[in-house]
């Protein structure tokens, strides 16, 4: 049949085809009741959306080009004047997260400590270790803010907080052993682990369980039992991973399952290759990364894409060290510093997006699209992001983890210095660890003093 389809309303754009095809006519197959041709590209709501974004993104660009003594690094006294304040009082624009006090807390003091800010702050570990052992219940878990039954996912908000305290002080307000029952508790037969009693089960809360396990030395066999089975099956067909088997891959739950495999060793369970690929498209034409495909770029998957693309890296063994080949196939340092085919993302234009794009310049801080307000959740991510693609051989760490807790010794990260030259200043931030987002100096204390503990009784 000849078709020639020139359909035009206002917002469509025309696309004219010649084609010599047979098509099935029946009606359900045909769009004409629409007044819309199968082949006439129309703007939706995503798609608009999208265009939006691009100018946005472009504007800020453009800006930065024509302004470029202007202010754009992290190492702006701005953002620490933000976090720091959220210490006394949490700004209105937060007060509905009552139940997410913990979340809060993580990310204002995780955020300073990647800024090298938090342990000189006044009475910072009391006043945590104070907080919460209010909030741990008897049941072992913690709540989300005062008097909140436990849940898991807040669990891991309140022991990675305790963690990027990172004192004595503050770990001795867990108690392991109820923290162990509550966590058996919360396990499902099929090797997940919900969030709480009668709550939902999926690969995030799982993760948590994990997670928490790992950094108090919990991880038992029982625990572990069925887990990774779990995991693998949320994995999809396009490579990602979805919240629970046959949900849709999203990047905060690939984060989920590829961090929570990687602590149990299991990560040739999955099929690496459709997750490399499925990973690698998440990186858009803004610089940033989306959570799934045709969505927005968000600045929180600078955290959570980004830290899958090191544990893919760890996992391949692939060295980023930066250097150049010359045609002869011998290597020599790099002049430029930066050389991307030696990254598995663009770890440059992922820093632009963040730091140009999304930067409230003066007030500091940073939201998930250029142009709308910050939060501590989109600024806490923002930076773990940022460290992550600022540092070389942070992967190593993942490989290299148990050597360090033995030798009590930060690895070295060589400084990608020239992705930072976004603005010429500012400082690198410290490096954190891809699968427990906390400043690498921490985590190592805070595991080395867990594992010299003795045994829980289970
Ligand atoms: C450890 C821990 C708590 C992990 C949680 C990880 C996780 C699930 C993060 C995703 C959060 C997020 C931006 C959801 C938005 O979904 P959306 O559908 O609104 O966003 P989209 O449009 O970007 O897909
Ligand atoms: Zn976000």
């Amino acid at each position: 049949m000849q078709s020639n389809m020139t359909t035009s309303t206002k917002s469509n754009k025309i696309i004219e085809l010649d084609i010599d095809i047979d098509i099935d006519t029946d009606d359900q197959y045909n769009n004409s009741s629409t007044g819309v041709g199968v082949f006439v590209e129309q703007h939706t709501t995503t798609t608009m959306a999208q265009s939006k974004m691009e100018e946005s993104v472009s504007e800020k660009m453009v800006h930065h080009k024509l302004h470029p003594n202007s202010k754009v690094a992290v190492g702006d006294k701005k953002i620490i004047k933000m976090l720091t304040a959220a210490i006394e009082a949490i700004p209105t624009s937060h007060q509905s997260l009552d139940s997410s006090k913990v979340w809060i807390s993580f990310w204002v003091l995780n955020g300073l400590d990647m800024l090298d800010s938090l342990d000189t702050y006044p009475a910072i570990s009391k006043r945590t270790a104070d907080y919460f052992s209010i909030l741990q219940n008897k049941d072992g878990g913690f709540g989300g803010g005062n008097s909140n039954t436990s849940h898991v996912v807040s669990t891991f908000a309140s022991v990675s907080t305790l963690f990027a305290v990172g004192t004595e002080e503050a770990y001795n307000i867990i108690n392991r052993e109820t923290m162990y029952r509550f966590l058996m508790e919360m396990k499902t037969p099929e090797g997940a682990f919900r969030t709480e009693k009668e709550g939902e089960v999926d690969s995030r809360s799982t993760y948590c369980a994990i997670a928490v396990a790992s950094f108090l030395n919990i991880l038992t066999d029982q625990l572990v039992e069925n887990v990774a089975e779990y995991l693998a099956r949320c994995q999809t067909y396009e490579g990602g991973f979805g919240a629970y088997p046959g949900n849709e891959a999203h990047g905060g739950y690939t984060f989920c399952s590829v961090a929570a495999l990687s602590i149990l060793n299991k990560l040739d369970m999955i099929d690496m290759n459709s997750l490399h690929r499925w990973i690698t498209l998440r990186q858009t034409e803004e610089g940033g990364f989306q959570g799934r495909a045709n969505k927005l770029v968000d600045t929180c998957y600078a955290y959570w894409q980004g830290a899958v693309y090191i544990i893919i890296q760890a996992y391949l063994d692939i060295d980023q060290t930066l250097k150049n080949e010359d045609v002869g196939g011998n290597e020599q340092q790099s002049n430029s510093n930066h050389s991307i085919e030696k990254q598995l993302y663009d770890q440059k234009k992922l820093q632009e997006y963040v730091l140009i794009c999304c930067q409230d310049n003066k007030h500091g801080g940073f939201s998930d699209h250029p142009g709308r307000g910050k939060d501590f959740y989109h600024t806490c991510y923002g930076l773990s992001g940022v460290s992550l693609s600022q540092h070389n051989d942070i992967y190593k760490t993942v490989n290299d983890i148990n050597h360090h807790i033995q030798q009590e010794s930060t690895p070295p990260c060589t400084k990608q210095s020239d992705a930072f030259q976004v603005d010429q200043v500012g400082p690198i931030l410290e490096p954190v660890h891809p699968i427990y987002n906390i400043r690498l100096k921490k985590l190592i204390k805070g595991l080395k003093y867990f594992r010299s503990l003795e045994k829980i009784n289970i």
